[in-house]
């Protein structure tokens, strides 16, 4: 059960972008991808969501090849926020958000009371209960993520990808994101930049470098200042934070104030 990634490489255009990449996401976790920008974290999760095939290596869904089951059946387990939700005709925001129940339906079968009610409950719990009837197009960034993510709660898969899901929002918009999603106590993968937001709802944390996996573990082993200066080719100092009791990264810029006052106050 759950997703198991088994020895994957997968290329774009004949270049090859990940390695032999080797994860698991049990049921009911939430798991990190973190790694800097171009490092294969999008080309991952999107052979994860059935849109870039592996050159070779397999990935299961609940035990089954997720390459021999039928793209419905898949979209009735995974729902996916990704960084390319782009849509090139016009269509309301409870249009989008009611997408998200096609997977659960016939062809051309009509929307039904039940599923209106699922699309306005999911638009309410990103804050755009009044948004249904806003073109998409008249969004803002942050909106437009929102009604997104109310399209895969709509979808009520018990995977959840999310590619950079709080990218375009605001802090209190991340946080509700986040906490949100945590909420639903489903299974997650979603690849993030904010390596504080990865420490406080990750699980596990998987840290791609240069299309390889370069380490993985519990939020507390992978963020350490060692790791991160490997990795990222940054300066940090980690505490365990007084009242959330996760690890936090503090990032000292090369702007010698911050750094002086870190050797005084430790050295
Ligand atoms: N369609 C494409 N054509 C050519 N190269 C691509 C394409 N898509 C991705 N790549 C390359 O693959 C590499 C990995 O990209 P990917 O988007 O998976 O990285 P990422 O870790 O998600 O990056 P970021 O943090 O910047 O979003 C990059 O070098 C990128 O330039």
């Amino acid at each position: 059960m759950g997703i198991t990634v088994e020895g994957i490489s997968a290329s774009i255009q004949e270049k090859k972008i990940i390695s032999d990449i080797h994860l698991r996401v049990k049921p009911g976790q939430f798991v990190g991808l973190i790694g800097p920008n171009g490092s294969g974290k999008s080309t991952l999760l999107k052979s994860i969501y059935r849109i870039n095939k592996p050159d070779c290596g397999k990935i299961t869904l609940d035990s089954e090849n997720l390459y021999e089951i039928s793209a419905k059946k898949t979209a009735q387990k995974m729902a996916v926020v990704s960084q390319e939700s782009q849509h090139t005709f016009e269509f309301s925001v409870m249009e989008i958000v009611l997408m998200g129940r096609a997977p659960h339906k016939k062809m051309m079968e009509t929307d039904t009371v039940e599923d209106m009610r699922i699309a306005e409950e999911a638009l309410e719990k990103v804050g755009l209960e009044s948004y249904g009837d806003r073109l998409i197009s008249t969004l803002s960034g942050g909106e437009k993520q929102r009604v997104m993510v109310a399209r895969a709660l709509a979808q009520q898969a018990k995977y959840l990808v999310l590619d950079e899901p709080t990218n375009h929002l605001d802090i209190h918009h991340q946080l509700q994101l986040m906490d949100l999603v945590k909420k639903l106590n489903i299974t997650v993968i979603a690849a993030l930049h904010d390596l504080n937001i990865a420490s406080v709802y990750c699980d596990h944390i998987y840290v791609l470098n240069q299309g390889q996996l370069a380490v993985a573990g519990q939020p507390e082993e992978v963020l350490t200042e060692t790791i991160l200066q490997e990795i990222f080719r940054v300066n940090t100092h980690i505490i365990q934070h007084p009242i959330t009791g996760k690890t936090h990264i503090t990032f000292l810029s090369d702007a010698a104030p911050a750094i002086k006052r870190h050797e005084e106050v430790y050295i």
